[in-house]
């Protein structure tokens, strides 16, 4: 049986580069007997077409012209990716063939389907060569042999039989998209993006598991991703609004790609070719996720009033001029949305019945749930007013509204349409890892906040999760009895049921907080990326990870218009990360920071005075939980080491951990040993701890431990460790526990900027993880 159907449509098969990229996918994705439709190498049918009507407007001169375009581009693609005989022999076939369509030409008897199917037969091909030169048992499949129509009808029984017969189970089948037959065996197309439709054809015929949609686009998206930055990728679509974005004429799916798969289980995804990491878009049942808001374009197109109208005939009229098309009822009259350049074809087609109600026009459809489409129809109509676009023709009917324009809607518009229309009624979910002191108080803290962070939103707290075990309920967890519902219905669990939990969430945004100190946890930040989910960490591992992962975790997050916030990583609740951000947007350039970022250490130098031991004070902070379990941990100054990483990396500056010097507030060999063995050895603490204030006394300056950030002209020096600062000075004079940053900078030159305060405890940390929190809301608006 086949267990999948794999479609790469011409955007995934653009150049060789994409070639060997769909190869690495059928490698890792594709078993024997999966089939993998293709359709033709990036715009390819659109140049077949430009020749199609050059041969018939009998322009010979750009019939040889855009031959010789398809020739170097299918040349192009052969060089770079076959070797040898197979190089020699797919050459030599592409000349013949392109040899005949000239013939053809010239002799007046070229056919246009025959000629668009050209695209397809060269896709198929070549990457089933290139497969077998892989060594991949591949098999490239013609769909003419597999699809035979009767008039425009598709004969099910028979290509059943025929795909049953001819699809082989122990290849990869590379069959073309787009392509089928008539009875007589002459070539037939399935209208523009028809790929897709043959891919859910054969699905139905083979009786596969699923299709997988793959496009340069990591899915459905609430509008064209590629023009509006901030889009909405959506997890689950339903089939109904899926079809009927694609009758609006949205690319990301042909209009009859849902048809083969109605009363049947066969499961639909749309994923990217170019993000294999990144999460798909399900096509589900009805009802099976709930409707969402969309803004699809329309582009140069007429508005026809039919009469007597039937179902058949927008089928055919559709397959005709190979494009879908959209009909609806207005005010007891039938109308026809049509791509203007077709509509001379339609016209004929319905001889007479049809007239242009509306010609030369643009605009943009809405869908929505059926309850908002008039709200949403009248709020777009005040906003098209507002940049001056006053629709020619409104018309609103289930679930969607149609404004039709005079005016172009460019990017900037659809984008203004978005913001306004689209963030509105959106989910938010929110996973919280970590239930310690700070978690305890963040979420007491959530309910109250919630009514503050927005109107446009609706957030929930749908998953709580500590190392063990996790809390997860997609509709929501009561903030205030989540720890009764934790004692029930937390569950033990492994990384792939978080993840799979948190592919489930039919949210608009997901955002898990990372509020653990684990580097465990960090470790799954690109797997929460790869499933768009924005992170607000407290825990400083991913921040000061080795630049290679952090980087890409970085660029992953921009890609997929994520956000990453992590303002307590550093000094708690003080607003450092702000600050810099804020400094260097507008224009600054900071040259240094010195300061101290440890409640720990800050308290420990600033209340070592020398009457008592130094280690009595530790014991001290330790009974009073201000220190690490093991407060060598603080004494160490790692942590210090990575907060100023993560400032660096905030500044731009490239480096990692251990370019940052470090030296500890103890000897080095008290780092080593147990807990036992650092009291019996207390004694070398308090020596070590007494010679630098007694040296730095000497010199009248007093004992800090700090970290420094310094950038000139280049050179970078970053250390952690003892410092001698002078008695007035701002590092000297801290609160104990305080952390305090001194900030120089272009502007902040001789007189430093100096954030100071408490740099831990529950309540601020809490505050500052909200603060995050909220920036981030306001961001997604
Ligand atoms: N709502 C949407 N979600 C995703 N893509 C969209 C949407 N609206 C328009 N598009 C466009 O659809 C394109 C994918 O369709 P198409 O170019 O036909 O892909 P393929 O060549 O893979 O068949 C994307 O590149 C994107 O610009
Ligand atoms: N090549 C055909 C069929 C198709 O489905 O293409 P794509 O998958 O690139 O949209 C077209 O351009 O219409």
């Amino acid at each position: 049986m086949v267990n999948c159907i794999h479609k790469f449509g011409g955007s995934s098969l653009s150049s060789s580069e994409r070639y060997q990229s769909v190869a690495k996918i059928i490698i890792t994705h594709t078993q024997p007997g999966d089939c993998v439709v293709v359709s033709a190498a990036g715009k390819t049918t659109d140049t077949l077409v430009l020749l199609w009507q050059s041969y018939q407007k009998q322009d010979t001169q750009a019939v040889a012209d855009i031959l010789l375009q398809l020739n170097n581009h299918q040349s192009d693609l052969i060089e770079q990716l076959l070797e040898a005989d197979l190089k020699r022999s797919a050459l030599k076939t592409l000349s013949i063939e392109l040899s005949y369509i000239a013939e053809l030409a010239q002799a007046e008897q070229l056919k246009e389907a025959a000629l668009l199917a050209h695209g397809e037969l060269w896709s198929a091909r070549l990457l089933s060569t290139y497969l077998q030169q892989l060594n991949i048992e591949a098999c490239a499949q013609d769909a003419r042999t597999l699809f035979t129509l009767n008039d425009g009808e598709l004969m099910h029984a028979q290509n059943a039989q025929q795909c049953g017969q001819l699809i082989l189970p122990n290849k990869i089948n590379v069959v073309t998209g787009f392509i089928a037959a008539d009875i007589k065996g002459e070539t037939v197309t399935l209208g523009r993006n028809g790929s897709d439709y043959s891919a859910t054809l054969l699905a139905n015929y083979c009786n596969a598991k699923q299709v997988c949609i793959w496009t340069d686009t990591q899915g459905v998206y609430s509008t064209d991703p590629r023009k509006v930055k901030k889009a909405i990728k959506y997890g689950k679509i339903c089939r109904g609004q899926a079809n009927l974005l694609a009758r609006l004429g949205n690319p990301v799916l042909h209009a009859k790609t849902l048809s083969p798969l109605k009363n049947t289980d066969i499961k639909l995804a749309v994923r990217s070719s170019f993000d294999v990491q990144a999460s798909p878009t399900d096509i589900v049942k009805e009802g099976s996720a709930k409707k969402k808001r969309f803004i699809t374009t329309l582009q140069n197109v007429d508005l026809l009033m039919v009469e007597g109208l039937s179902e058949g005939e927008v089928a055919s009229v559709s397959q005709l001029i190979q494009h879908s098309l959209h009909h609806f009822n207005h005010n007891g009259d039938v109308y026809l949305v049509v791509p203007a350049a077709q509509t001379y074809l339609v016209i004929n087609y319905f001889a007479g019945r049809a007239n242009i109600s509306e010609s030369n026009l643009n605009g943009c459809a809405i869908v929505a749930p059926e309850q908002d489409v008039n709200t949403l129809s009248l709020q777009a109509l005040d906003l098209l007013k507002l940049h001056s676009i006053k629709p020619r023709f409104v018309h609103q009917d289930t679930g969607y509204a149609l404004l039709l324009t005079d005016q172009f809607i460019d990017s900037d518009i659809q984008s203004d349409l978005h913001d306004k229309l689209i963030n509105k009624g959106q989910e938010i979910a929110i996973i919280v890892a970590g239930l310690g002191n700070v978690g305890d108080v963040f979420i007491k803290q959530l309910s109250a906040q919630f009514e503050r962070l927005s109107d446009d939103f609706s957030i929930k707290l749908v998953g709580l999760i500590r190392s063990k075990k996790m809390l997860f309920n997609a509709s929501g967890i009561n903030t205030q009895q989540w720890k009764t519902q934790w004692q029930h219905e937390a569950n033990s669990y492994q990384s792939a049921d978080l993840l799979n939990a948190i592919n489930e969430l039919d949210y608009e945004h997901k955002i898990v907080i990372d509020i653990t100190a684990s580097e465990q946890f960090s470790l799954l930040y690109p797997d929460f990326v790869d499933r768009n989910c924005h992170l607000i960490s407290a825990n400083k591992y991913a921040g000061t990870a080795p630049t290679t992962w952090y980087k890409a975790l970085r660029s992953n997050i921009t890609e997929r218009n994520l956000h990453w916030r992590y303002n307590t990583s550093v000094g708690a609740g003080l607003p450092i990360n702000f600050a810099l951000a804020d400094l260097q947007n507008s224009g600054d350039k900071i040259t240094r920071i010195e300061g101290v970022f440890s409640g720990t250490l800050s308290w420990l130098c600033s209340k070592y005075d020398g009457t008592r031991p130094f280690s009595e004070l530790l014991l001290e902070a330790q009974k009073m939980g201000f220190t690490e379990p093991d407060p060598r941990e603080d004494l160490s100054g790692r942590d210090m080491q990575r907060k100023l990483l993560i400032l660096a990396r905030e500044l731009g500056v490239e480096l990692e951990l251990d370019d940052i010097s470090l030296s500890a507030l103890m000897p080095d060999e008290l780092a080593l040993g147990s807990w036992d063995d650092f009291l019996n050895k207390k004694a070398q603490l308090d020596a070590f701890i007494e010679e630098h204030a007694v040296t730095a006394k000497s010199k009248n300056l007093v004992l800090r431990y700090t970290g420094l950030l310094e950038i000139t002209q280049g050179e970078v020096i970053a250390k952690v460790g003892i410092a001698y600062v002078p008695n007035g000075d701002a590092l000297a004079n801290l609160t104990p526990g305080d952390n305090i940053f001194v900030i120089n900078s272009k502007w902040y030159s001789d007189n430093a900027l100096v954030i100071q305060g408490p740099g831990a405890g529950r309540e601020v940390t809490a505050a500052g993880v909200h603060s995050d929190l909220y920036w981030l809301v306001q961001n997604l608006k």
